[in-house]
């Protein structure tokens, strides 16, 4: 498998003297092309940051991130915002989406901008929701408007996709139908796939679990069979 980040030293300070906070420190890893990545690690620790990083929302303040042959870290803002458009679909813990609009409407808006996206009727069937495309928000369940979201950062067909606690604000139900649309997503798009999350269940499903503490990587272990997401408890 090829890379498809590389990050050797990577350093984020927010602040300087006294008060500097140091969210990520010396961090070095490498993650494959189409990996389905969990990252743990107590509140604080960098992960968001790295996330962010990742995704072409912040810079680092030292050190590299290469995604394939491009030098994340060398771009200007305004190629971080091409290499955002164009490779990355980020999900929250909150869904973002737009009231007003129904969940049709929502995927349509993101595919505007990408090159070859993928219908909203498909990126909403690929997360199960053809019934209900012409709901609004409010019309939808906390587990099914997080599926609109991820049909929506799916939409574009990105080679990375960027999950910050997609099931923070859901029950195990519907959590685990979110992260299975995600797992479902990943085998199929090969898309590469990273979450964030607090809980130790969930991290079993990745291939690899990256730990951090004090805005370092302190272990990555390796899952040799992976936890398919409906047999998570938490
Ligand atoms: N914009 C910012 N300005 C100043 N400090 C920040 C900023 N963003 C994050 N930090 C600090 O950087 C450190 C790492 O934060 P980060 O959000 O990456 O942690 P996290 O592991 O994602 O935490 P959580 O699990 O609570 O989301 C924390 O000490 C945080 O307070």
């Amino acid at each position: 498998m090829t890379a498809s980040f590389s990050l050797r030293g990577v350093n984020k300070q927010y602040g300087k003297g006294a008060t500097a906070v140091h969210a990520l420190s010396d961090v070095s890893v490498d993650i494959q092309d189409g990996e389905l990545l969990m990252l743990v690690g107590p509140s604080g620790s960098g992960k968001s940051t790295l996330l962010n990083i990742l995704g072409g929302l912040d810079h680092a303040t030292s050190g590299e991130v290469r995604f394939r042959d491009a030098l994340l870290t060398a771009m200007s803002d305004r190629d971080l915002t091409a290499y955002r458009r164009r490779h990355v679909g980020f999900i929250f813990q909150f869904y973002n989406l737009i009231p007003s609009l129904t969940a049709h409407e929502n995927v349509d808006l993101v595919r505007e901008i990408a090159d070859n996206p993928l219908s909203a009727a498909d990126a909403l069937a690929l997360v199960g929701l053809t019934g209900r495309m012409d709901h609004f928000p409010a019309q939808l369940s906390g587990g099914e408007q997080q599926r609109v979201a991820v049909a929506r950062a799916i939409a574009k067909r990105p080679a990375i996709l960027l999950c910050d606690e997609p099931t923070g604000a859901l029950d195990l139900q519907t959590g685990a139908q979110v992260l299975e649309a995600l797992s479902e997503i990943n085998r199929l798009y090969k898309s590469t796939t990273l979450i964030i999350t607090h809980n130790a269940d969930i991290a079993r499903m990745g291939a690899r679990v990256v730990r951090f503490a004090d805005g370092r990587v302190r272990e990555i272990e390796t899952n040799a069979t992976p936890a398919k997401p409906f047999e998570l408890v938490w």
